[in-house]
């Protein structure tokens, strides 16, 4: 059975990157990760990545190229990431099921508290941000 696809979105406006803060469950609630989610059945991933936005933070993305390799989560769950931009650039993404939304830029991506798999991707989410 192939594996079980999470989506990742490199939300990226002018030098800064979207993060968000898990709030649950307790094993993550702090950690940070890139907004997105679960490939539902019947989905591409640019349209999970899509709606999980609309989910998360209520605003709609333009999802273009993939970022950095698959990083394996756990048995038959592999996580892939998108860089994705707000498709209008005034929208305010809010934090609608996350703890905080920052925009980082340059080597503050270092500081954050990633779960462990986006750690990973940080050389490419650093390339994507030309830096
Ligand atoms: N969204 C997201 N999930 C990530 C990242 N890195 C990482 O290891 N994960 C893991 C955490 C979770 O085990 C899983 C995604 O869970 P989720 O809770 O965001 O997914 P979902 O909205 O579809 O949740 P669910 O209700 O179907 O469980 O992937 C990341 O950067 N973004």
């Amino acid at each position: 059975m192939s594996a079980r696809v999470i989506v990742g979105a490199a939300i990226v406006r002018g030098d800064a990157l979207l993060a968000q803060q898990r709030a649950y469950p307790p094993e993550v609630a702090g950690r940070w990760e890139l907004p997105g989610g679960r490939v539902e059945p019947g989905e591409t991933e640019p349209e999970a990545l899509r709606r999980e936005c609309v989910e998360e933070l209520g605003v709609e993305v333009t999802v273009g190229d993939r970022v950095g390799a698959d990083v394996p989560l756990r048995a038959n769950l592999v996580l892939k990431v998108y860089a994705a931009a707000l498709a209008d650039p005034a929208a305010r993404p809010k934090a609608l099921e996350h703890k905080d939304l920052r925009w980082i830029t340059g080597r503050a991506l270092d500081d954050l508290r990633w779960l462990p798999a986006d750690l990973e991707l940080l050389p490419a989410l650093h390339e994507l941000l030309g830096r």
